[in-house]
């Protein structure tokens, strides 16, 4: 029969999917969170291969036997469900298996074509579908169990070529850039830079939002005994404190503008003059800066100069929303720290957790396991443990009542584009539900406003809120 010309959407969709290759990443078992044996299955990438997935006889980590995918948990039934690659894609069919397949939360009723992202559940397992480059694939298939992401591993594409790119980079002098938004681990990935270059001298982190402005440059970099009132003694400053080592600028989008044009010449220059003093002092470190601003969009406050200056590597962090295959480990390590020797979830509660958009990134899931953890006695976790996502349904409930802001979805990374930004004072309960998403750290809770937290502050001020904290540190 003639093909017509005409495709259809799916086929259309098909063939983009030609030029990648499917992943299939075991994440997690609801039952043992503490498992951390997470991987990524071999792909399938021959057209017609197939593979069914069905129950190992033992718990041994997830593998491919012959033409079966072995998953180690007791709920999956023994020809569960099938995966097939037909007309480049990865299409998922169930098998009649008792529980059911489910793909985004949904029972599949017939075959259903895969796309990027797709979170899988068997059983009590759960999976996640990625599209990569075949040669992305074929690298990562080589390393299953994912590759070192300072305190972790990560299995996610894109992250797991970005830890390689940064282990390169951190070799060299170069500074690093960190974009990616609140709590998607800036701060751990700098620590990376920092541990994996090689420098003798400390890693001092510097929290640009949460100093006062007129207090900065002392602050960074140092002060003569009487250079201004208050300054008693000599102060080295942070950055000549991390001397044979790296300065980490947190915020860097709320460094004032005044010590915006200081700290380009320190860069510049490779000096530090202190604020009173007269002889410039050498210093040696290697910058890392971070910021969850639009450093790059054209109304961007920020001095183009300083930003070119360190912008030598720049990392675009992937949200947790993107790196859901990363789960597995980071639930394994934030429960490992509770000392519990097991922990398990249940359904519901895992699609709460787990499908959610989680605005505050890995440091939501840590605060939201960590009470989970002692809410939920002997267990397993269940919805009613998780305050965060009871929380975050209620603010959204009062925020569409209010018609504000604090309703937005949370941004993607910065890319350049304009950030949201309104001049329209939200009502005071709008500002209290988004201190309340954010245990009341102001710049999270600023960055859910869509606003900057100069804004948010000046608007709490009017209403009289009472000042939160600057950043999480302060928790
Ligand atoms: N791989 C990991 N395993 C366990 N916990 C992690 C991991 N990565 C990050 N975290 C935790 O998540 C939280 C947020 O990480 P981090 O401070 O690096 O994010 P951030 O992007 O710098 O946040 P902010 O924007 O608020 O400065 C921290 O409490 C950190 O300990």
């Amino acid at each position: 029969m003639a093909r017509p010309l005409l495709t259809t959407q799916t086929e259309q969709e098909h063939s983009v999917q030609q030029k990648t290759v499917g992943l299939l990443v075991f994440v997690l078992r609801y039952d043992d969170l503490l498992a951390a044996d997470s991987r990524i299955l071999p792909p399938i990438t021959r057209e017609g291969a197939k593979y069914e997935v069905g129950r190992a006889p033992e718990v041994r980590p997830a593998a491919l036997a012959g033409s079966t995918l072995l998953l180690p948990d007791p709920f999956v039934s023994r020809a569960h469900a099938r995966l097939v690659r037909r007309r480049g894609a990865d299409v998922l069919e169930d098998l009649g298996s008792k529980l059911g397949t489910f793909v985004n939360g949904e029972r599949i009723e017939g075959p259903r074509a895969l796309v990027d992202g797709d979170l899988l559940e068997i059983g009590h397992s759960l999976l996640v579908y990625r599209l990569v480059e075949p040669r992305v694939a074929v690298r990562l298939a080589s390393l299953p169990q994912g590759i070192q992401h300072g305190p972790t591993r990560t299995l996610c594409p894109e992250l797991a070529s970005m830890s390689a790119d940064l282990e390169r980079i951190a070799r060299t002098d170069q500074p690093v850039l960190l974009l990616a938004e609140t709590g998607a681990g800036k701060e751990i990935a700098a620590r990376f830079v920092h541990e994996t270059s090689g420098r003798a001298g400390p890693f001092v982190a510097v929290d640009c939002g949460a100093i006062p402005d007129h207090l900065v440059e002392g602050e960074l970099f140092g002060h003569r005994r009487g250079a201004f009132s208050g300054a008693v003694e000599e102060r080295r400053g942070r950055i000549r404190s991390a001397e044979g080592g790296t300065v980490f600028l947190d915020e860097l989008g709320n460094l004032p503008e005044s010590a915006q044009a200081s700290l380009l010449r320190v860069i510049q220059e490779r000096e530090v003059t202190p604020v009173g003093g007269e002889r410039a002092q050498k210093v040696d470190v290697r910058w890392i800066a971070a910021t969850n601003e639009a450093l790059f969009s054209e109304d961007s406050r920020f001095r183009a100069d300083l930003r070119a200056r360190l912008a030598g590597y720049v990392a675009l962090l992937p949200p947790l929303r993107r790196r859901r295959e990363d789960l597995g480990f980071l639930v394994a390590d934030i429960l490992g720290k509770t000392g519990l020797s097991s922990v398990s979830i249940t359904k519901r509660a895992a699609r709460a957790l787990f499908f959610g958009e989680l605005p505050g990134n890995i440091r939501e899931l840590e605060r939201a396991l960590s009470s989970a953890a002692v809410l939920m006695g002997d267990g397993p976790i269940d919805v009613q443990h998780l305050s965060v996502v009871a929380a975050r349904a209620a603010s959204r409930a009062s925020a569409r009542a209010e018609g504000s802001a604090a309703d937005a979805p949370p941004a993607d990374p910065p890319t350049g584009e304009p950030q949201r930004s309104s001049s329209k004072r939200p009502t005071r309960e709008a500002i209290e539900a988004a201190l309340a998403r954010t245990n009341r750290v102001q710049g999270e809770a600023a960055r859910l406003l869509g606003v900057h937290e100069r804004q948010l502050t000046r608007w709490m001020d009017a209403y009289g809120i009472p000042r939160a904290k600057k950043s999480s540190s302060e928790a």
